[in-house]
């Protein structure tokens, strides 16, 4: 039976960090406890036109939660900080392609520092781009809005794209997580997960409106 008739896999949920209220970060965290991983968005300015946080408040979202911690690093040559956001307690690191022209480089440093390694693309960069390192990653992210920003609106043609690298994966025998981050809702979750999602960031659709314990569990119920 074909994903899209019946998705089986168990699907984690990974609240991005991004749209909590930071002056309030433990509580913040606390409220996703039920989630699977925090979501930890890093951005430079450079590779993407927006500046969120670095090293400190990963090591601090750390120190208040026992949740993985799951960095996507949306910054310049991420090679150049993989040791210090290992060591800041990324427990993932993804890395976009178009940030390096070393990702198998990166992938491979990001193994040896005994973290899981993913992978990532901007909704306008061919698949084909991550094709070479699919046996070598951990994660493959896919990208549903362009990357920088939150609460921004799910690109539909994203959903085809996950089709194609869920069938590329399972080709492969890979058993590497398939996670789509972007304008995720309880809206579109199911229609995510039946691509062959099975990893959801959600940033505006858990902190936005009445608190992010409610806005996990309408993300769950919603893939019920
Ligand atoms: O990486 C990014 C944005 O660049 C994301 O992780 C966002 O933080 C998700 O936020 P929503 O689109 O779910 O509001
Ligand atoms: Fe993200």
């Amino acid at each position: 039976m074909s994903a899209e008739a019946e998705p089986a896999r168990r699907i984690k949920l990974a609240p991005s960090i991004l749209s909590c209220d930071f002056t309030r970060l433990g509580e913040e965290l606390s409220a996703i406890a039920g989630a699977d991983w925090a979501h930890v968005d890093v951005m430079d300015g450079a590779f993407v036109p927006n500046i969120s946080f670095g090293m400190p408040i990963l090591a601090a979202a750390r120190r208040a939660s026992n949740l993985p911690m799951d960095v996507h690093l949306m910054i310049e040559r991420p090679e150049r900080y993989l040791k210090e956001f290992a060591a800041a307690g990324a427990d993932s690191l993804t890395v976009h392609v178009e940030a390096t022209p070393h990702v198998h480089r990166a992938v491979q440093q990001i193994r040896e520092l005994g973290k899981r390694a993913g992978v990532t693309l901007n909704p306008g960069t061919p698949l084909e781009a991550v094709r070479p390192v699919l046996g070598d990653v951990d994660l493959v992210l896919v990208m549903s809005v362009n990357p920088g920003f939150g609460g921004q609106k799910f690109i539909p043609h994203s959903l085809e794209r996950i089709r194609t690298l869920r069938r590329w994966l399972d080709e492969l025998g890979s058993e590497a997580e398939l996670q789509v981050d972007g304008g995720v809702s309880p809206t579109n979750a199911r229609a995510v997960v039946a691509a062959g999602a099975s990893v959801l960031v959600a940033g505006s659709a858990v902190y936005g409106r009445d608190g992010a314990q409610a806005g996990l569990e309408r993300l769950r119920e919603a893939l019920k």
